[in-house]
């Protein structure tokens, strides 16, 4: 699937790894649907498309919300005439043990930590794959779905929440490309390991230096990276129910 004049959802995609593949998809020419929480960030990325001279529209969604979800598919769908990609991005962490205990006093990872990753994390990919693809059947185009997973869905210590949502999208995504295979929709993964972001750069330089030394590559992937990592997927017509592993060599 060539990405020039398609349409591609990118939900998260006012920041991070979702703005830097919204950029990149149009530069390549892609009509971007740019889904998000943030009104303001969202103006600003729809204006980074747009001034790469593309087609984008922004949609205020939760995705782990079922009627928001439904309504702002039918609405991509309305305001472009067909939805050719989705890349499911949006993610949260809300990391903790399971148990700690301190001075002797033991404390938890509440129900509401593991609710909230896994509501935004599993069941947002989940209600996003099943009405976009439901669409594509409905308007007959085909399509392809990229769900970003993480190298931390092999279990990472501090992210029993993370960790189990992030195995459920790479196992969903089995699932999917197996069964909308028959309707023309290629359905893959992404696991990426550190990536610079706001977040990571953020961090004291000794953390950072500690976390990329057990990089084989010795240093953090860039948004580009993953990016590019998509374009591939999507203009790779024979891939499909496969995770690509973007983590510089480091396993969890
Ligand atoms: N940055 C990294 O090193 C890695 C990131 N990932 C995954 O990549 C994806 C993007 O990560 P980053 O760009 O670093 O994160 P980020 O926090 O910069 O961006 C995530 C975006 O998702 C949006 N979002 C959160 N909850 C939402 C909801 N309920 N509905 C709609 N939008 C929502 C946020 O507003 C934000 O704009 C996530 O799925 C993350 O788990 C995976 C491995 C490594
Ligand atoms: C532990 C993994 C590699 C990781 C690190 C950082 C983020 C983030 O900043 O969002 C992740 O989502 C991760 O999966």
């Amino acid at each position: 699937m060539q990405l020039t004049d398609k349409v591609i959802i990118i939900t998260g995609g006012c920041q991070g790894l979702g703005r830097s593949m919204a950029e990149y998809f149009a530069g390549k020419g892609a009509k971007l649907a740019l889904v998000d929480l943030n009104q303001e960030k969202l103006d600003a990325a729809v204006a980074a498309c747009k001034a790469k001279g593309v087609e984008a529209r922004s949609y205020l969604c939760n995705v782990a919300d079922e009627e928001q979800v439904t309504h702002m598919v039918a609405r991509v769908a309305d305001d472009f005439g067909a939805i050719h990609g989705l890349i499911n991005n949006a993610g949260i962490l809300r990391d903790g043990l399971l148990l700690k205990v301190k001075d002797g006093e033991m404390t938890k990872m509440t129900l509401a930590q593991w609710q909230a990753v896994i509501d935004v994390n599993l069941t947002g990919v989940f209600l996003c794959t099943r009405e976009v693809a439901a669409k594509m059947v409905e308007l007959n185009n085909g399509g392809a779905i990229i769900n970003i997973s993480s190298i931390s869905r092999a279990g990472n210590v501090g992210q029993t929440n993370y960790s189990a949502a992030k195995a459920g999208v790479a196992a969903a995504t089995v699932t999917w490309a197996k069964e909308l295979a028959r309707y023309g929709i290629r359905v893959a993964g992404i696991a990426p390991g550190f990536i610079e972001t706001e977040m990571t750069l953020g961090m004291k330089p000794e953390a950072l230096e500690k976390m990329t030394s057990g990089i084989p590559l010795k240093r953090m992937g860039k948004p580009e990276e993953i990016a590019h990592s998509a374009a591939y997927i999507f203009e790779n017509d024979y891939y499909t129910g496969r995770i690509l592993e973007m983590d510089g060599g480091l396993r969890i």
